[in-house]
């Protein structure tokens, strides 16, 4: 279907066969990657015409499924979605690789027209976390069903409640 790498290693996560039929957020994903690589095209009259098609596809899909992913946010390859509905990423957001994503999530501002987290890789999102505002959330760390996070989260941290606290963080070596 594509050679997109970002898009195979998305693929990956899903660990089905015939995906399409079966999670609505693939469809999602996939118009996402698209739009990303409609954007790194020349401009021309090939560019038009995928855009002209890529945009109501983008609206049908944000409706149907209630999975918004601007084409404008930058999501590292691997991205996971648990079911789907109420998942709102800003489009200035900044994801990593492999992150999981699940039904109710937003990344956004906290403020209209304010910064938007940037995220490590292999973040866990549980349902309805909400995330705000320009903070950094580091890798590896998971973020609470239901949690909303207004403070930048270290590596490897699992933080819950509103607003979040942390309740376990990575073990270091040299405390093994
Ligand atoms: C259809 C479906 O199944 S969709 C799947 C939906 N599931 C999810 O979204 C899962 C999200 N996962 C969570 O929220 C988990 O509780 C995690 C990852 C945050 C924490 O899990 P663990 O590391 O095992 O932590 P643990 O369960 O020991 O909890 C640690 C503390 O945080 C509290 N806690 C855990 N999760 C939450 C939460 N979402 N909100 C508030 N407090 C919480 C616990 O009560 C406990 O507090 P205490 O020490 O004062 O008793
Ligand atoms: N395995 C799923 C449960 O529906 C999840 O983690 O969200």
């Amino acid at each position: 279907m594509s050679r997109d790498p970002d898009w195979l290693a998305d693929l990956e996560r899903y660990h089905l066969r015939r995906p399409f039929l079966k999670e609505q957020s693939i469809w999602a994903i996939w118009v996402y990657r698209w739009g990303r690589r409609i954007e790194a095209k020349p401009p021309g009259l090939a560019r038009k015409l995928q855009n002209a098609l890529y945009w109501p596809l983008f609206r049908l899909t944000e409706t149907a499924f209630g999975i918004s992913l601007p084409r404008g946010a930058r999501i590292g390859p691997g991205l996971r979605i648990w079911h789907f509905g109420n998942i709102f990423v800003n489009e200035q957001a900044v994801i990593g690789a492999g992150c999981t994503l699940r039904q109710g999530v937003t990344i956004g501002n906290r403020h209209a027209g304010g910064p938007s987290p940037v995220i490590g890789d292999d973040v866990e999102f549980g349902a309805y976390a909400q995330v705000l505002g320009g903070i950094r959330l580091g890798d590896g760390c998971k973020i609470g069903a239901m949690s909303v996070v207004l403070h930048d989260v270290p590596a490897g941290a699992t933080v819950v409640g509103a607003p979040a606290r942390v309740v376990s963080t990575a073990v270091k070596i040299d405390e093994v």
